[in-house]
């Protein structure tokens, strides 16, 4: 199969067919827990292993559409600011550069100038929902909140429930949930199952991407098993990371969730959205995640209504990128701040 990725149209893209009024995707609506499906599943590390390195050895972008293509990332990108030390100018800052993610001059001399480039959403803690809500109003950019206790997830559940509720009332049209990482260490697939089905009644119409914390889970089978209950309990996307984790988003990892996807699309009919999350930083990366999604899932999913990217500081180095496609010289990293 040609991993080349073709020039994509990103005005299509952000109008693609299966969205609902709100600007997003269709909801999953979960199904029942099925232990027999859940225990099932296998996976075979060194042939995902392999698979992600036949991706590496290919060129993935031809030169010409890698423009198009960093642009794609760009509108299918949750920009991030997950920090202790944020601030409500720093989300203000963040959302600004949410609006307009990519400087005028590069999108005339690209020819994009009439398109309406922005990212998918801007995510932030609880605390700056009403900030964020209110810095993006009349964008239509969602804001997305990571609930629960983020990033362990170890506050009381009920406190985890109040938060999504609160986080949903100050505004949040997207909840970044984390699960319970101890429920998928001991194999206790029914707590899993039941925790993340209360996170998706409590989001009530926002929708809820639940966070593996992928670094955390020890093994490729726990990944994919965790994946699929979440998805059976409601999930609208499977995301890898908290960014927090002393691993975060990688390729082998996106696959295996990617491959759980699909087999829930192929038995139930449901197209669940993917979001790698946590140390994406680099413009080719976010190519190469591009392509895999492309070949694993196919054109639908590349979409911000069914792939995210979570990150703080990929923005920039695309920018960077750009500015090197329209002027032939890279700037320095300091001349795109992102928060
Ligand atoms: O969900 C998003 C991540 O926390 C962002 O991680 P990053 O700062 O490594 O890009």
């Amino acid at each position: 199969m040609s991993t080349a990725l073709r020039k994509p149209d990103v005005a299509a893209a952000m109008s693609s067919p299966g969205i609902d009024s709100s600007g997003h995707g269709m909801r999953n609506p979960g199904m029942s827990l099925d232990m027999g499906w859940v225990e099932s599943v296998r996976v075979n590390r060194s042939a995902a292993d392999r698979r992600i390195q036949s991706l590496a050895g290919r060129r993935t972008v031809k030169k010409e559409a890698q423009a198009a293509w960093l642009l794609k990332a760009v509108t299918c990108m949750d920009l991030t600011t997950l920090n202790g030390d944020d601030t409500e100018g720093r989300v203000r800052r963040l959302c600004a550069k949410a609006m307009n993610p990519v400087k005028p001059s590069l999108l005339a001399a690209m020819g994009m100038e009439e398109r309406r480039i922005t990212t998918a959403a801007v995510c932030v803690y609880h605390r700056f929902v009403g900030t964020a809500v209110d810095a993006l109003q009349g964008s239509g950019i969602p804001v997305a909140a990571v609930s629960t206790g983020f990033p362990a997830g170890l506050t009381p559940h009920h406190l985890k429930l109040q938060e999504i509720e609160e986080s949903v009332a100050a505004g949040a049209r997207e909840i970044d949930i984390v699960i319970t990482r101890e429920y998928v260490l001991t194999g206790n697939w029914q707590a899993l199952y039941e925790e993340m089905k209360d996170y998706r009644a409590a989001c009530g119409d926002a929708h809820v991407k639940a966070i593996l914390a992928t670094g955390d889970l020890k093994t490729l089978n726990n990944i994919a098993r965790a994946s699929l209950v979440c998805m059976m309990a409601g999930a609208d996307f499977i995301k890898t990371s908290t960014g927090k984790e002393s691993v975060n988003a990688t390729l082998p990892i996106t696959m295996v969730m990617l491959r759980m996807i699909r087999q829930y699309q192929a038995l139930t009919g449901i197209r669940v959205g993917h979001k790698p999350a946590g140390g994406v930083s680099k413009a080719k990366d976010s190519l190469s995640y591009l392509a895999l999604v492309k070949e694993e899932l196919g054109d639908a999913w590349l979409a911000p209504e069914l792939f995210r990217f979570g990150a703080s500081s990929l923005l920039g180095d695309i920018e960077r990128q750009l500015e090197h496609h329209v002027e032939g010289a890279y700037s320095a990293n300091h001349r795109h701040p992102i928060g």
